[in-house]
């Protein structure tokens, strides 16, 4: 059955909506209003799954191993608790919309509390954080604040890896992570920010991810293959994963998602987190937006589901499926449910901060590709400014790489991929406007025009260690497309390739585009 509220003027709904400034999706209900005083459109639905029932994909934890990230068959912009229908009049229905919305403590609405099991829970999520570069430092900041807010979700310790390294401290020598814990700042990744107490730099990695449930993977993606070969057989095997880093894998022709790498190469359920994001700026607490994309297992859910059966205690779910829309056959093993529920709700309070607001998805594609290659346009955009062209050829790249990012997702993974991710989300156009224009592939690449030096030059004199996401990224996105006899339909992309290897000059790209007509 379909609910549709059109222009309701239900004042329930209206005094909930009206703090809202941008659409927003969440339960099966979609806000399609993004103007503060206007009601919304509402559209619940309710009924039996669009999926089929299968063996429920998740095991008692001592039967197997887990497997691999999924993406959603649901709507696009699914849900939190993404398997879940909520009708107007079921106990969920308020309290999702407030939970979600962080409503004002003068808010005279009240919700009924939704019996999901994670009222009383005995357990709290460990959170391991595995990176501690510019980004990993400020979204360990931003993770240890919220760890310390939400301590019947969360343990207040949050384990950060570091890989180690000296650094010098007042002409002295010291390591790294005992820089982090004495001084409670990254000197070298994020100076002059103050980190919490609580945000613990470890340089074991196996010790920074023991026990942890929810793991953080934030670090260059070249680095993702040995760090999953370390950790493997070290993690919970009930952990789940979220991936802030901006990449994609290729190996022997396939191209992988960075979440999905994780997910096959540890068996666990990994999301996505990508956005507009400038670490910087939001350890400076300057304000932005990002997206998350998460895919709640089925088995992970502790409430009863539309189907009428208990999730993660062996009765049949709704099935879970990966990127390419096939069904996960490895089961994952369920997060006890001693543990609060993983579901957006929980992962938004991990992340948002009054500084940083979350949207949370379902399109792991579409955020993870939005994240990866934009990298390649950014660079792009520096080698045209570099040139001494100006804002409207860049607007130029940004237009023909946007229609390259999606092109490749309809091409490589049409089963899955939501393009109102790109076109809506802060991981799509947001990330592709800011990249362009003040972020360091950007920076660093019109650097190198301007200086006549290579870019990896650049790199190693000027960024102390950073790493341009870019480089490596064209690389393996060309030979990716080489191999499949497909380059010569992402001009954009080849042309990124060439002017890396100097076969291609940047005056030719007009000409490029032209052919690609
Ligand atoms: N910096 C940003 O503003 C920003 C914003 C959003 C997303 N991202 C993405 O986040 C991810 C991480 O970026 P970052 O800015 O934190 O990193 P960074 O550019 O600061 O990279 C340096 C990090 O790599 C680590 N490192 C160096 N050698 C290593 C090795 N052999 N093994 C493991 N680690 C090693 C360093 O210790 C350091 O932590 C990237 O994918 C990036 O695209 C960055
Ligand atoms: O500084 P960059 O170029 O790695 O980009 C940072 C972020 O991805 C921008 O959203």
């Amino acid at each position: 059955m379909l609910f549709v509220y059109k222009q309701t003027n239900i004042p329930l709904v209206a005094g909930l909506v009206s703090g809202l400034s941008r659409p927003v999706f969440f339960g099966q209900v979609h806000y399609s209003t993004n103007l503060p005083f206007h009601l919304p459109n509402i559209h619940l639905e309710r009924g039996p799954s669009r999926l089929s029932k299968i063996n429920n994909p998740c095991r008692p934890r001592e039967q197997t191993r887990a497997h691999s990230s999924s993406l959603p068959l649901l709507s696009s912009h699914s849900p939190s608790n993404n398997n879940r229908r909520i009708s107007p009049s079921s106990p969920s229905f308020s309290t999702s919309l407030s939970s979600h919305h962080h409503l004002p403590p003068s808010s005279k609405i009240t919700a009924k509390m939704v019996s999901n099991g994670t009222e009383n829970p005995s357990k709290r999520h460990k959170v391991a954080l595995i990176g501690s570069g510019n980004w990993g430092t400020t979204v360990g900041k931003l993770m240890a604040e919220n760890t310390s807010e939400h301590p019947n979700i969360f343990e207040k310790d949050v384990q950060m890896w570091v890989y180690e390294e000296t650094v010098e401290v007042d002409g002295n020598p010291q390591k790294l992570t005992e820089v982090i814990n004495s001084k409670h700042e990254n000197v070298k990744y994020l100076p002059k920010i103050k980190l919490p107490t609580n945000l613990i730099a470890n340089p074991s990695l196996v010790d920074t991810v023991k026990d942890a449930t929810i793991l953080v993977f934030n670090l260059p993606h070249e680095f993702i293959g040995n760090i999953c070969k370390q950790i493997k057989g070290h993690i919970s095997p009930y952990a789940r994963g979220i991936s802030c880093i901006k990449g994609v894998t290729v190996t022997d022709d396939k191209i992988e998602l960075i979440s999905e790498y994780i997910g096959e190469h540890l068996n666990i359920y990994c999301g996505a987190l990508s956005g507009a994001n400038i670490a910087s700026e939001i350890a400076n607490e300057m304000w932005c937006e990002t997206t998350i994309a998460y895919n709640t297992p089925p088995c992970d859910l502790h409430a009863v589901n539309s189907n009428g059966h208990a999730n993660g205690n062996g009765q049949p779910v709704e099935e879970h499926r990966d990127s390419r829309g096939q069904i996960i056959k490895t089961p994952l093993v369920p997060v006890p449910q001693d543990y609060p529920e993983l579901s957006h709700e929980a992962l938004r309070s991990l992340f948002q901060r009054p500084y940083f607001t979350v949207s949370m998805v379902s399109d792991v594609v579409g955020v993870s590709l939005g994240g990866a290659l934009k990298n390649i346009v950014a660079l792009a955009c520096g080698f045209v400014e570099g040139n001494g062209w100006n804002m409207t050829a860049k607007t130029a790249v940004m237009r023909r790489g946007m229609l390259e990012i999606i092109q490749f997702a309809r091409e490589f993974y049409p089963e899955t991929v939501q393009e109102k991710t790109l076109w809506e989300e802060s991981a799509g156009w947001g990330d592709m406007i800011v990249s362009c224009t003040s972020a360091r592939n950007w920076r660093y690449s019109k650097m190198a025009v301007e200086r006549g030096v290579s870019i990896q030059e650049i790199e190693r004199t000027e960024l102390n260690g950073q790493k341009l996401q870019g480089i490596s990224t064209s690389r393996e996105v060309s030979s990716f497309l080489r191999a499949r006899g497909v380059e010569d339909k992402y001009p954009l992309f080849k042309a990124v390739e060439g002017i890396l290897d100097q076969t291609i000059k940047l005056e030719d790209i007009p000409h490029l585009f032209r052919k690609a007509q």
